[in-house]
């Protein structure tokens, strides 16, 4: 038997969110498989085999070489989907991409094979800025544009006092009087979500918006990361309080959120000042911040944050086949509900233009009727 299975391997944009993520060397007992192959630890036919990291998966391993089928296949929560793959070398190449295709559907998924376990060493860049500054929103387009694992510390913040669990109420307060939580709680939530990323996706390059909001904050990360990590790049929002209290109040239309209200937007600017600014200060002087005039349009800021961020995900052309942002936010109410939707102007085959929500939620298309010069549903 080759050496050790030791490679780890990330499947995308297959579609199916149960098949993409990251895989990991089988730890399957050895067995005789289907067509009668004695398998070793790591291995199935002879082929090196792999498990969903997240152990979300019907049957291990979850990627593995079908001597019946004569391909590669990858199991999906109910059952198995098999898919050819173009090298079927015991050893893949590390260096290649393998383009895989699940018979009769594209585009086909891709299979990217690491030569050490990716959730070992996350690359992390810090976002922060003044309330409202536009972090939110430039992160989602790195998400859906560039891959990067959005986290928003304040998000997760208003999801754990939504859960309701033992610190829902402290966080409540903290969030009502724009007061930064006590660390703990913060890394402890933030490092759950990268686990829970790097286990489902495999990928990581993390975008953490919002933090670190004071110097107690970092160490508190340091405490928990350890001081070996690289230091993280810092983006840093720059953006005049008029323009975030502009910004917030357009929001406070559809967010829902307790604090966008003009009171409370001047307590966390306040916090800002006092306790953030000192952190950006240290991450000055150690030459690890990125300044960005985040009070321009979204399509300029978008230029500057891409550019800041070029590579650093590892992916290098848009996720999706968006063309350009559209510049200009839309609201949709539905239900009595107002949703704001970041939009990207896009040409279908047909030659019109479409409108298409930045994060994929909003498939409906839009188009711009020329008589009343405005965009309407199509
Ligand atoms: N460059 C921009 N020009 C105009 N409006 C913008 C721009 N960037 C974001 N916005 C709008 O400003 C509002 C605040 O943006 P966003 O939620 O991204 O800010 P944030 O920095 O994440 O805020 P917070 O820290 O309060 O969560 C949103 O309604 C968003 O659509
Ligand atoms: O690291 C963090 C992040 C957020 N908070 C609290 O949440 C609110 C809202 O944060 P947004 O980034 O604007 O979503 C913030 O005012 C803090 O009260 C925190 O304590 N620590």
């Amino acid at each position: 038997m080759a050496e050790e299975n030791k490679y780890y391997v990330t499947v995308s944009g297959s579609g199916l969110p149960e098949v993409d993520g990251l895989y990991v060397p089988s730890t399957e007992p050895p067995k005789i498989s289907e067509s009668g192959t004695q398998s070793s630890k790591g291995y199935w036919n002879d082929k090196m085999a792999w498990d969903r990291a997240d152990r979300k998966s019907a049957r291990n391993p979850a990627l593995s070489y079908s001597n019946s089928y004569k391909a590669w296949r990858l199991c999906r929560l109910d059952g198995h989907l098999a898919y050819t793959i173009e090298n079927e070398d015991a050893l893949p190449d590390t260096s290649q991409t393998w383009d895989v295709y699940k018979k009769g559907v594209s585009p086909a998924p891709t299979i990217k094979v690491h030569e050490s376990d990716p959730r070992l060493a996350p690359s992390v860049v810090f976002v922060l800025g003044g309330p409202g500054a536009g972090k939110g929103t430039m992160c989602e387009l790195a998400a859906n544009q560039l891959g990067w694992t959005h986290l928003s510390a304040g998000d997760l913040l208003r999801a754990e006092r939504k859960a309701g669990g033992a610190n829902a109420d402290l966080i409540e307060s903290y969030i009502t009087e724009g007061k930064i939580v006590p660390v703990e709680i913060t890394v402890g939530l933030i490092k759950k979500a990268m686990e829970e990323a790097l286990s489902s996706t495999g990928r990581n390059s993390f975008l953490v918006d919002g933090f670190p909001r004071s110097l107690e904050n970092w160490s508190g990360w340091q405490g928990v990361f350890g001081t070996a990590m690289a230091v993280p790049t810092m983006l840093f929002f720059e953006c005049p309080l008029q323009v975030l209290e502009e910004r917030i109040m357009g929001r406070a239309q559809f967010s829902g959120r307790s604090d966008d209200n003009v009171e409370a937007v001047r307590k966390r600017f306040n916090t800002y000042k006092t306790e953030t600014m000192p952190i950006v200060d240290v991450f000055r002087a150690l030459g690890s911040v990125v300044d960005v005039d985040s009070s321009k349009g979204r399509v300029e800021v978008w230029k500057d944050v891409k550019a800041a961020l070029k590579g650093g995900s590892g992916v290098e052309k848009p996720l999706t086949e968006r063309s350009e942002l559209a510049g200009d936010n839309i609201y949709v109410t539905w239900e009595g509900d107002t949703t704001e939707y970041l939009c990207f102007l896009s040409q279908g085959v047909d030659g019109e233009l479409y409108m298409i929500s930045a994060d994929g939620s909003f498939t409906e298309t839009y188009g711009f009727n020329q008589d009343e010069d405005q965009w309407r549903f199509a």
